[in-house]
C-alpha cells in the first residue's frame, strides 16, 4: 500500500455546496463560513461564481476584502465573461472549469474538443494577462479517458495553470476504480491532481480517501458534505479519517470542522448523523 504523505484540503461549500437543491447563504453567511473555515486551517477556499450576478458578487467582495488566511479563488466557465466577473471581485487566483468527456462536450454543450481547448486557452491567458493563478477543471473527466484527461492536464501545464481538478461529476465511481485511476493519473499527471467526488452512491468520503491513497494530494471538500444532488466529500469526515487512519494533519483542526459541519448543516436545515444537532441560529 502506497503511504499517504501530504493532504491538502481544497473546500468547495460556498461553490459546489451552494448548488444543493434549496440552499442559498446570504452574503453575511458566506462571510461567517468562509473565516471559520480560514480560521480552522482551510487554505483553499473556492468561494462562489461570479458570474453568477450581483449578489453573488458583493458577497464574494467582503470575503475577498476580508483578507482571510487562505487562497480565496472563484469558479469559472472557460470565458470571458466569467474571467472579468472575477477580476471584478478582486480575484488573483481562479479556477477554470471545461468538459473533459465526450458525453459532455458533444452532447451536452454540443461543441467540440477543439472549441474547449480554444475557449480554455482564452481564458487562460486573459485571466494571466490580469496577474491571475490558474487552476483547471476537468468535468465529468470519470466518464473521459485517462488519456483525454491526461491530455488536458499537459494542454493546461502547458498554458501555465498550476493544478488541475479531476471531478467525479456524477459520482459514479468506488474507492477501488478510484485507486487505480488514481494511480495512474498521478503518475503521468504533468499538475497536482485535485479529487472532487460526488456522493450519489454514497461513497464521495471513501473514494477520495481512496485518491489520497493513491498519489494525489489535493481533496475538494464541502462542510457537512453539501453540494449538488447527493452532494460532495465531507470536510469533517475527510480531515477526521486522514488524521484517524492515516495520521495525516492536513493541517486542518477537526474539532473547529466539526463544528463547521454542524454549523453548515443547520443553515442548511439539515442534521448530519453522527454529530450532535445543533439547535438555534448557526453562526451567530
Ligand atoms: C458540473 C458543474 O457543477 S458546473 C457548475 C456550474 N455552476 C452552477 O451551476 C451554479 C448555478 N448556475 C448559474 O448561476 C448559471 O448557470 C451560470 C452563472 C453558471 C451560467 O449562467 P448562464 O450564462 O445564464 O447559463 P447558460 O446556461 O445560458 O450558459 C450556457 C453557455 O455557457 C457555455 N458553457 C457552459 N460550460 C462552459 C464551460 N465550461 N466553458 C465555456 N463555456 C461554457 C455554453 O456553451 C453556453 O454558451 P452559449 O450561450 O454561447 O451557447
Ligand atoms: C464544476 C465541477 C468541478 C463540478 O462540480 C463537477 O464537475 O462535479
Amino acid at each position: 500500500m502506497q503511504e499517504l504523505k501530504q493532504a491538502v484540503i481544497v473546500d468547495t461549500t460556498l461553490r459546489d455546496g451552494e448548488q444543493a437543491a434549496g440552499i442559498a447563504f446570504t452574503a453575511q453567511e458566506k462571510l461567517a463560513i468562509a473565516t471559520a473555515l480560514a480560521q480552522a486551517g482551510v487554505t483553499w477556499i473556492e468561494a462562489g461564481t461570479p458570474a453568477m450576478g450581483r449578489e453573488e458578487v458583493e458577497a464574494l467582495r467582503l470575503i475577498v476584502n476580508a483578507r482571510l488566511k487562505a487562497i480565496v479563488f472563484a469558479w469559472n466557465r472557460a470565458c470571458r465573461g466569467d474571467i472579468e466577473a472575477s477580476l471584478a471581485c478582486g480575484f488573483e487566483f481562479l479556477h477554470i472549469s471545461v468538459p473533459v468527456s465526450d458525453l459532455h462536450i458533444y452532447q451536452k454543450l454540443k461543441k467540440s474538443r477543439e472549441w474547449v481547448y480554444q475557449q480554455l486557452k482564452e481564458a487562460v491567458l486573459f485571466a494571466q494577462s490580469h496577474g491571475c493563478y490558474i487552476s483547471v477543471g476537468a468535468e465529468d473527466a470519470s466518464r473521459a479517458t485517462p488519456k483525454q484527461f491526461l491530455e488536458l492536464a499537459e494542454y493546461s501545464a502547458r498554458l501555465g495553470a498550476v493544478r488541475i481538478r479531476y471531478a467525479d461529476t456524477i459520482g459514479r465511481l468506488d474507492p477501488f476504480s478510484t485507486s487505480s485511476i488514481m494511480k495512474y493519473l498521478a503518475r503521468y499527471c504533468p499538475l497536482p491532481i485535485e479529487f472532487h467526488a460526488h456522493n450519489d452512491l454514497g461513497l464521495a468520503t471513501a473514494n477520495t480517501l481512496a485518491a489520497m491513497q493513491s498519489g494525489v494530494v489535493f481533496a475538494s471538500v464541502t462542510a457537512a458534505g453539501i453540494g449538488e444532488r447527493a452532494g460532495n466529500a465531507a470536510l469533517e469526515e475527510v480531515a477526521a479519517a486522514m488524521k484517524e487512519i492515516y495520521g495525516i494533519s492536513s493541517g486542518i483542526d477537526i474539532a473547529a470542522a466539526k463544528k463547521i459541519g454542524c454549523q453548515v448543516a443547520a443553515l442548511c436545515g439539515r442534521n448530519i448523523f453522527p454529530y450532535k444537532p445543533v439547535i438555534g441560529t448557526a453562526f451567530s
